[in-house]
């Protein structure tokens, strides 16, 4: 969920000063500053996103439905499965109207916004290190973007609405939560990923050098430790899921998910010609693990000629995209017209509710903020 919340409207000076967009009639247009804020609800806890939009009273300040006169018919933007699944609910519950925008729009609308607007977003992740990645907004275009959700979809974008879906695997964030779920008895994804974190892959996967007495495949370029074949050892031991550490079961189950998922993208950025690859979804969660091996999957196959690029606001990019597009459909109330941050400042650039500083962490926290300026018709 992405909202926005106003603390002033912003002077003329302000206006002139060069926040505005080029070409917008500031006459017909309101400047308020505040805060984007971002927050994320299990599918299964709709009901306390619902109650927390009630207790905000967010409702009122979506979209009005022109015909109606009745303060009932309040229109908030929503993408996804959710927007249709959960349509009704909204009407029943709190009187709103789901206006449902197109899921893979609203991803690129999202990544596309994020990339040019918002200061420290995209970033490299290999070996432990993390690099922030200056954009230049000339030379965004084309790049893959690889949403890992529940499902994987990839994205050639092209420009800003200049998309194609060119491909998806089924094999994404729901396969790896929904098997280590089995695996592991874990009761919640973070758990899974703690596991994960303290496991050693090497236990169950079928190592090259296991295959091969230790010795590397180089001939092919494989080193000993690569893995030949995901849980592969697992066929020739004779033990019981219960004789395998939990830990090692989730740390195999996210390295292969997360190469598979690597290599797919990469022959899709291959086929295309694309050099850069973002990835995006709730899947990734800034994990070190996670990333470290997208971008060695990245790294790998195409020889150092692809990168693998992250972002702060990873599971944000539908949500973002549906917010942003109360502009493009010309509803009469609101519309959203971002502002650069101001880069001189990018310390105030994220807050967090409880006002604590959080540039260098590698993943939005629930309801962490962007100072920003939105733009509202008059
Ligand atoms: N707290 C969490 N609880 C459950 N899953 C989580 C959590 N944090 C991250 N995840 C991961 O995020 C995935 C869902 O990601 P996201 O919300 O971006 O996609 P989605 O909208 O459900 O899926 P799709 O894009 O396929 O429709 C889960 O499958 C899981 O791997
Ligand atoms: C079905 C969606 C688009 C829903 O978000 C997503 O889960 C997905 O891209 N799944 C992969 C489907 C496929 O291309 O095989």
């Amino acid at each position: 969920m992405v909202y926005f919340s106003s603390n002033s409207i912003c002077s003329g000076d302000d206006q002139k000063n060069g926040f505005l967009k080029d070409g917008i009639d500031t006459v017909n247009y309101t400047v308020l500053s505040g805060r984007l804020h971002f927050l994320k609800f299990e599918t299964t806890k709709i009901s306390e996103c619902m109650k927390f939009i009630s207790t905000k009273r967010l409702q009122e300040y979506g979209d009005k439905d022109d015909e109606a006169s009745a303060s009932d018919k309040n229109i908030i933007k929503a993408t996804g499965g959710g927007a249709f699944k959960f349509a009704d609910l909204f009407k029943e519950k709190l009187g709103i109207i789901l206006d449902k925008v197109d899921e893979m729009s609203c991803l690129v609308a999202g990544a596309n916004f994020l990339l040019k607007a918002v200061h420290q977003e995209a970033f490299t992740y290999l070996d432990g290190q993390k690099d922030y990645v200056q954009i230049d907004h000339k030379d965004l275009y084309p790049y893959l973007l690889v949403n890992v959700g529940s499902g994987v979809s990839m994205i050639k974008v092209d420009g800003d609405n200049e998309f194609e879906r060119v491909s998806g695997t089924s094999v994404g964030g729901g396969t790896f939560w929904g098997l280590g779920k089995l695996l592991t008895k874990c009761q919640s994804f973070d758990e899974l990923l703690e596991l994960s974190r303290q496991g050693n892959n090497r236990v169950i996967d079928m190592l090259v050098g296991d295959i091969y007495g230790g010795m590397d495949y180089s001939k092919i370029g494989l080193t000993s430790t690569a893995i030949a074949s995901s849980f592969g050892k697992a066929v020739s031991e004779n033990k019981e899921l219960e004789d395998y550490r939990a830990e090692d079961v989730a740390r195999s189950l996210l390295r292969m998910i997360s190469n598979n998922i690597g290599q797919i993208a990469y022959l899709n950025a291959l086929r295309f010609g694309l050099k850069r690859i973002f990835f995006g979804g709730f899947f990734i969660r800034g994990h070190a693990y996670t990333m470290d091996t997208l971008s060695v999957a990245v790294n790998f196959w195409s020889k150092g000629e692809a990168k693998a690029l992250f972002l702060r606001h990873e599971g944000f990019l539908g949500a973002l995209g549906a917010f942003m597009s109360y502009e493009k459909k010309g509803f009469t109330d609101i519309t959203h017209q971002f502002m650069e941050q101001n880069s001189s400042v990018p310390k105030s650039s994220f807050c967090s509710e409880d006002g604590s500083e959080s540039s260098t962490r590698a993943h939005v926290r629930d309801n962490e903020c962007i100072e920003c300026r939105v733009q509202v018709r008059n």
